[in-house]
């Protein structure tokens, strides 16, 4: 046996328990480290993520063991699978911080194990009472933006950072009148010398106003409020609020979790949407055999509130198979998600949870919206950066494109089709189409 690990006193391997309703499941992927047993790691692992630590505590009475020990109630180990049963009483039930300390803790650090992920985790009834979940969500959104029956479009303005903040709002102005319902910032632009969060959210709201009295569409502009404190988060919220804006961006996971669970406090009482954008979730989410899944990101995200994430395209520029990506999308958008034994998908029963927006983002082209209406329906937010400033004829055009390709997917008429009479798809086809 390897240095650190003793045997315990108590062994959590149980196949005959059937979980309460009250329980919270996790499923972990596990790889012991060499030499170890699968069942002894496994059963250190739930030690460790609960009640128990690395050698017989005296202090650990066996009523207070039989009261809040975990049970290993699966166990494959040919599939490196393990799930286990954790009573409610373990959690401060609505602390997504605590919650994570303990399923997702120090078990990742474990000498016992070469490799651990938390693939997924069901929340008890219990749990999803704490947490109000989406304000808007999808259906608040879509009658926010007055759009019922197709995608809604968006862009990033580009270059990510750099522009000053008169000309990142004549970008997203360009992209207003060009056809987009979004426009929302960078993940990395925040409140820069170049582009101050004031002065950008200004300038950049008056000229949504002005291209919704042009078009006759709402023009919702999603400005970045990631901070480096929760006080000044909030405070830059009430900027939003009080210029009129709908919205709120925020980067979950450089915010942190406890950040996002007093955001969502404050906006709704400012009345403001929240849109997640998930950068650095590859950190631990990217690895399928250690660290954390997205499944499990975005699972927080709906039980905190935010009202629109960022799941993946399939098509696009980044990491995430087809069927990761509708994972997260049944679990932005279903009321209850079956389980999927193939995908480490554990059931989830949302209760009075409200759906999220799922958004789809990263190194998507005009050219791609069809395969991305046949992959995602109309619920989905297709978002474009480069695929709409790069367009040959400037932002304006580039977004008229995408509303253009959208209606030709929406008809069911090809692009090519389509851009015999529209000359902005057409350039755009010229440019991304693969020959
Ligand atoms: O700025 C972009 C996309 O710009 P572009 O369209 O030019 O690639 C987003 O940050 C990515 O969507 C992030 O990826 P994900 O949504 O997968 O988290
Ligand atoms: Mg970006």
């Amino acid at each position: 046996m390897q240095s650190g690990v003793t045997k315990m006193r108590r062994d959590y391997i149980d196949r005959d328990y059937s979980p309460k309703n009250t329980d919270l499941i996790c499923e972990f992927h596990l790889e012991p480290s060499e030499g170890v047993d699968f069942e002894e790691a496994a059963t250190h692992m739930a030690g460790e993520s609960s009640i128990d630590s690395w050698t017989e505590i005296a202090t650990l009475s066996p009523e207070l063991a039989a009261k809040l020990k975990p049970y290993v109630f699966y166990v494959d180990e040919e599939a490196q699978t393990v799930r286990v049963a954790y009573s409610e009483e373990l959690f401060e039930l609505g602390s997504v911080p605590q919650v994570l300390s303990a399923v997702a803790g120090n078990i990742l650090s474990m000498k016992i194990v070469d490799n651990l992920r938390l693939q997924d985790i069901a929340f008890p009834k219990s749990m999803l009472r704490e947490f109000k979940g989406p304000n808007f969500g999808l259906s608040g959104i879509r009658k926010l933006v007055g759009v019922q029956d197709r995608p809604l479009i968006g862009t990033i303005v580009k270059p990510k950072v750099g522009l000053t903040s008169e000309k990142h709002a004549e970008v997203a102005y360009n992209s207003f009148a060009g056809g987009c319902d979004l426009v929302k910032d960078d993940e990395n632009l925040t409140d820069q010398k170049f582009n101050g969060f004031e002065k950008r959210a200004e300038l950049t709201l008056k000229l949504a106003e002005k291209a919704e009295s042009e078009t006759g569409e709402r023009k919702m502009y999603l400005c970045n409020i990631t901070a480096p404190t929760c006080k000044e988060m909030i405070r830059r919220m009430n900027i939003l609020k009080d210029l009129g804006a709908s919205y709120a961006m925020i980067d979950v996971v450089p915010a942190g979790w406890t950040a996002l669970q007093t955001l969502r406090e404050e906006a709704e009482d400012v009345g403001l949407v929240l849109h997640a954008h998930r950068c650095m979730h590859s950190a631990y989410t990217r690895n399928p055999r250690h660290g954390i899944s997205m499944v499990v990101v975005a699972k927080l995200c709906r039980l905190i509130g935010l009202d629109q994430l960022h799941i993946g395209t399939v098509v696009g520029k980044m990491h995430g198979e087809k069927h990761e990506v509708l994972t997260l999308r049944d679990e932005c958008v279903l009321d209850n998600v079956p389980a999927d034994e193939s995908q480490h998908v554990l059931a989830q029963d949302w209760g009075e949870l409200k759906p999220m927006f799922p958004v789809a983002s990263g190194g998507l082209a005009p050219t791609m919206i069809p395969d991305l209406y046949s992959i995602f329906g109309k619920d989905v937010i297709m978002q474009f950066g480069g695929g709409i400033h790069a367009h040959p004829m400037g932002t304006a055009a580039g977004a008229a494109a995408c509303r253009q390709a959208l209606e030709a997917s929406l008809e069911g008429v090809t692009l090519q089709e389509y851009a015999k009479s529209h000359k902005e798809l057409e350039v755009a086809l010229g440019k991304w189409l693969k020959k």
